[in-house]
């Protein structure tokens, strides 16, 4: 996936990323709306079109409310001592607007919090959805991590903003238009210059928003930093570390040198808005005032009411401070469609699926795994050029119980990421029951595949969960629980446990019992074993594993291969007696095959490394006297 960047963002060569604003851009930036409102509209159509009615009568209110505070000032002015009558419903009319004003002003209040939390759930949803549709590569890939930061950033606020803008915007023009045919009974031209002025400072508002959004455009990368840190430093497993090195220091320093890049970067940002807003705001109150000035005079010239003076000054800074609204408004609209269009691109983004060699796939469902082959595979990882896996040739079949061994970084892991599909673009190809592994479905494929990675996860969360959630349709089978911890050796430990199966594991949340190393493991490996799949890896088990633990587990592993293919990628070359067959991987390539009898004879690597193992294990320990 080549580098993204908004179309309106121009980047010339040696250069740094620059805001580029035109009408064209502007116009664009609407282009995302009517998806926006579709999605408010499917978040909740009754509180959405509710939210809407009750905003346009906010809107026309204040100009209800001017006319008929005239009217009532005017007929008390007008009205003689006798007739208090006429005097009396006006003022009933004003109170009862002013009751069903604010009724209607707390009903909008309640709905739009609730909307706003539906919202922000829906559109929380839709990205982690879409995440967990990408695949491994994505997740490897910078460019994707920063979009997804990007994305998740904006996604709890950023739409409702949008929304509030547009009924801001909604709210002040059908006040600005009332007020100004208003105030068109005094004076048009007046009433035009009052509209008007405001929106000559939208040009130069719109460049600063414009560079407010490139800036933070640019952030991604160190935020996705600074969030680094903080997790170092707050990360339990992290913590450990950072305690025993005294690193804290070091890691506060750094996260200190982003945010106050950060803030020296806003804080520019925001005297340049300062100085802007003093410059306009000065050139808005001198009109004001003229304006007001001018009805003061028809006033006192007896040209104009009492009444009719108190609401044509009303509606001068009604229509002064809509105009101004309307146009920030306007401004704001434009910079959070800036946002939300990258919201929508990464909504919209293809996962990486290459097929390599066009290969079409036909959507085979696999059902069982009878064998796997490896025809001339060779395989470099996204964005690298080194081979991590160079012209191996394999065949696995039902029943076999493989070692795989070789030095770190020989690509044992790669050739089980390539059978479980986590990358897809390699040359050469893989079958499966004699079909290209392509052909099938990427989730038949998983679904038969049990693996337990070298980091594989621990779930804080319960026994159970921890072991049934790689089947969680049947995790409530407690039967299937405890035979998956019997057969990776830990339902000993499992039934001693508090809660048996519903014991939290982990030290995240309340109550929870924290495992050992090796016991996690144990748990990773019943997880495996729960799905029913036809093919289970163990990357180096052993790892975490005594050498008891590991026997039992292995002896449990190569009986539960019976019908099965069984891979355990391993250091320790005395573990391999397990398997059928070994295989020595060596720089990508696969270097022998063979039963462990047959290596010694054939691999001079493997020997070597065997009998350098077994020399360490065989030197007299030093004894004290
Ligand atoms: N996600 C990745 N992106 C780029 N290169 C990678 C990635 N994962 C592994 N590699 C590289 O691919 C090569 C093979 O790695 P692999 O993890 O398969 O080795 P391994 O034999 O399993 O090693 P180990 O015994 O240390 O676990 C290494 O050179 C490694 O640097």
């Amino acid at each position: 996936m080549g580098l993204y960047i908004p179309y309106f963002i121009t980047v010339k060569e040696g250069e740094k990323l620059d805001g580029n604003i035109n009408y064209k851009t502007i116009l664009h930036t609407f282009s995302y709306w009517p998806k926006l409102l579709i999605l408010y509209y499917k978040t909740n159509k009754i509180y959405f079109i509710g939210i809407i009615i009750l905003t346009l009568l906010q809107g026309v209110s204040p100009v209800i409310s001017l006319y008929l505070t005239q009217l009532f000032v005017n007929t008390i002015v007008t009205t003689k001592d006798s007739s208090i009558e006429g005097v009396l419903i006006v003022f009933l009319f004003f109170v009862g607007f002013v009751v069903v004003r604010d009724i209607l002003g707390l009903i909008r209040e309640y709905i739009e919090g609730l909307f706003q939390t539906l919202l922000s759930n829906h559109m929380n949803m839709l990205v982690l959805t879409k995440a967990s549709t990408l695949e491994q590569e994505d997740f490897e890939n910078v460019e994707v991590q920063d979009q997804l930061k990007r994305a998740q950033q904006e996604t709890s606020f950023r739409p409702y903003q949008i929304f509030q803008q547009i009924l801001a915007f909604i709210t002040s023009i059908t006040t600005l238009i009332s007020s100004v045919i208003f105030l068109f009974q005094w004076n048009w031209w007046m009433s035009l210059l009052l509209l008007l002025t405001p929106f000559i400072s939208i040009p130069s508002y719109m460049k600063l928003s414009n560079s407010e959004f490139v800036l933070h455009w640019q952030r991604a990368p160190r935020n996705r930093m600074s969030w680094y840190y903080t997790h170092l430093l707050t990360h339990d497993k992290a913590f450990k570390e950072v305690k025993l090195f005294g690193v804290a220091d070091y890691l506060l320093h750094k996260f200190e040198g982003i945010v106050e890049g950060f803030y020296k970067e806003d804080k520019n940002l925001a005297k340049k808005r300062l100085q802007l807003t003093l410059v306009f705001r000065t050139l808005n109150l001198i009109l004001m005032g003229f304006a007001i000035f001018m009805v003061a005079k028809a006033t006192m010239l007896k040209q104009l009411l009492v009444g009719s003076f108190i609401s044509y000054i009303q509606a001068i800074t009604l229509t002064q401070s809509n105009s101004q609204h309307l146009a920030q408004s306007l401004v704001g609209l434009c910079q959070h469609n800036l946002y939300i269009e990258q919201l929508f691109h990464f909504l919209n983004m293809q996962a990486a699926q290459p097929q390599p060699n066009s290969h079409e796939g036909k959507g085979i469902e696999l059902i069982k795994i009878e064998s796997i082959e490896f025809k001339n595979v060779s395989f470099t990882y996204p964005g690298t050029d080194r081979y991590a896996l160079k012209g191996i040739n394999l065949f696995l079949k039902r029943g076999d119980a493989i070692a795989i061994v070789g030095k770190n970084g020989s690509g044992k892991s790669t050739l089980i990421k390539l059978i479980a599909q986590l990358y897809k673009d390699y040359e050469g190809e893989i079958l499966i029951n004699d079909i290209n592994i392509h052909d099938y479905t990427t989730e038949s494929i998983r679904s038969n595949i049990g693996v337990v990675f070298q980091d594989f996860m621990q779930y804080e969360m319960p026994v159970r969960e921890n072991i049934g959630i790689s089947d969680y349709q049947n995790m409530d089978n407690d039967d299937k629980i405890y035979e998956s911890a019997f057969k990776s050796g830990i339902s000993d430990l499992v039934k001693a446990l508090p809660a048996q199966i519903n014991t939290q594991l982990g030290k995240w949340f309340p109550d929870g019992i924290q495992l050992s190393g090796g016991q996690w493991q144990r748990i990773a490996i019943a997880r495996a074993f729960f799905k029913d799949g036809s093919i289970f890896v163990l990357d180096e088990p052993s790892a975490a594993l005594d050498p008891e633990s590991e026997k039992e587990v292995f002896e449990k592993f190569t009986k539960l291969i019976d019908d099965k293919i069984g891979i355990f990628i391993t250091h320790r070359y005395t573990s391999t007696r397990f398997a059928d067959r070994i295989i020595y991987m060596e720089d990508g390539e696969l270097n022998a095959i063979g039963t462990h009898q047959e290596l010694m004879h054939v691999c001079n690597e493997y020997r070597y490394l065997y009998n350098l193992q077994i020399e360490s294990f065989q030197e007299p320990a030093a004894v004290n006297t």
